[in-house]
């Protein structure tokens, strides 16, 4: 196999979040759970995504395992390898945003890497540096209350700066609509001023197309799925791309079983999708300080619940709590160990559901997708069509359960109905 695109994509949600956007756009792409066991049959592809869960770990752990994916890529043909990041820049000051871009392009070979979370179609723009999450500066967002990696920051350079070694700079709004040789001259006058890493602002699809020209002839980019747009289009353009048979209706073949959805993400719109779920399917609101201090019991009582309701219909169990209850529970068990912790009792409800017949699951929540998938040992996923912007249909590839239909949600992806029309595709 040999690949034109490679990521690596630092969670699972992300990641199928870029692989739907490079599906779109015109490249043949297929999601891999960390690097792919080399007797693994990988369909013949353009792009390959490499799941990552390494948002929210120390950052040289990061490092490396980003650095172990990038050799993958690099010797399976990758010419250009994005850095998949949240469309919302979530990372702490300790984060790794900064570090993995730096090592990526140090064993590139160096160069200025182009940087933007700016995601047109789900509201994320960037103007002089700043991320705008829909109306609102990325610290006035719902992401400030972020379980994990709350955001009090708007301005990216600084942000990024504080994870760097390297001097940060901008590429800004005029220079990007002055086309993709403007952009190339600021990349080099920042190189010459000793910068490594830029924050490109973008607002609209066509900042991202003259980004994505401007990225492909670096080695490095670090983004969120709008730079994958940019970068599809100028591969198509460029006439690189051998035509291929859609694979998006293989991918959505019925795989029966019971369906269910599990929530793990605290985001505003995933508690208000799960209020509008409520009203027409079965919702178990899981008790997180029990997930803590007593989990088999209350693991034990989720599974006798749904074991009573799954053969009627799709069934809903979910950790998700509101800013308030999260931050309770937080200063009284750590941030960190609340998180891990409720990961593993709902990732241990989604296997023995599984184990139970469940083959169409939907999983809300970043950081709870990675413990999912994990724990059910699917090695990769074949890419099907879009149920919302950002979250596409997979249907998994060696999957030792058998064949699955699966969404992971990124938390705030997806419309007030996104579990009715999640479910609606996937039979
Ligand atoms: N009630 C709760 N209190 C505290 N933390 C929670 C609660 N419910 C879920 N969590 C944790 O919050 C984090 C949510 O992150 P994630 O799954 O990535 O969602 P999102 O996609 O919204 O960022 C996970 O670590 C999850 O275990
Ligand atoms: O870029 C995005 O916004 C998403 O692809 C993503 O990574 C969201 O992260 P989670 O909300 O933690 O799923």
């Amino acid at each position: 196999m040999t690949i034109l695109l490679g990521s690596i994509a630092d969670d699972y949600t992300g990641a199928s979040d870029l692989a739907n956007t490079l599906t779109k756009n015109g490249l043949a792409t297929v999601q891999t759970v960390g690097i792919p066991d080399p007797s693994l049959a990988l369909p013949d592809v353009d792009a390959v995504v490499v799941s990552l869960k390494i948002r929210s770990v120390p950052a040289d752990e990061a490092v490396v395992a980003a650095g172990q994916a990038e050799r993958w890529l690099r010797d399976h043909g990758a010419g250009h390898v994005l850095y998949k990041i949240c469309s919302t820049f979530d990372s702490t000051d300790a984060g790794n945003i900064g570090p993995v871009t730096e090592a990526l392009s140090t064993a590139a070979g160096g160069g200025v890497v182009l940087v933007t979370p700016a995601f047109p179609e789900t509201g994320r723009t960037v103007y002089l540096g700043h991320l705008f999450v829909g109306t609102e500066p990325l610290n006035e967002s719902p992401l400030k209350d972020h379980p994990l990696n709350p955001m009090h920051d708007a301005n990216l350079v600084r942000v990024m700066a504080r994870q760097s070694r390297g001097r940060i700079g901008l590429v800004d709004l005029a220079t990007v609509s002055a086309g993709a040789p403007a952009v190339r001259a600021r990349l080099d006058k920042l190189r010459a001023e000793g910068v490594t890493a830029a924050i490109a602002d973008a607002i609209f699809e066509r900042d991202l197309e003259i980004l994505g020209e401007a990225a492909l002839e670096t080695p490095v980019s670090t983004a969120a799925s709008g730079l994958g747009l940019g970068l599809a289009r100028a591969l198509v353009r460029s006439g690189r791309v051998p035509p291929k048979a859609t694979a998006a209706a293989d991918a959505i073949r019925p795989v029966g079983g019971h369906a269910a959805i599990i929530a793990g993400s605290c985001s505003r719109a995933t508690l208000r999708q799960l209020a509008v779920a409520e009203q027409s399917m079965p919702v178990l609101r899981l008790d997180p300080e029990k997930l803590l201090t007593a989990a088999p019991d209350e693991i034990s009582a989720a599974l006798s619940w749904a074991g009573e309701r799954m053969d009627a219909g799709p069934i809903i169990i979910a950790a998700s709590a509101t800013p308030e209850a999260v931050s309770r529970l937080q200063s009284r068990y750590g941030r960190e160990i609340s998180g891990r912790a409720i990961e593993a009792a709902t990732s241990a409800i989604a296997a023995e559901l599984v184990a139970r017949g469940v083959r169409r699951l939907v999983v809300a929540g970043g950081e709870t997708s990675g413990a999912v998938v994990d724990q059910l040992g699917i090695p990769a996923f074949l890419i099907g069509p879009e149920i919302a912007p950002g979250v596409p249909v997979l249907r998994t590839i060696g999957n030792p359960q058998g064949d699955m239909l699966l969404a992971l949600k990124s938390g705030n992806f997806g419309g007030e109905d996104f579990f009715a029309a999640a479910l609606s595709v996937m039979h």
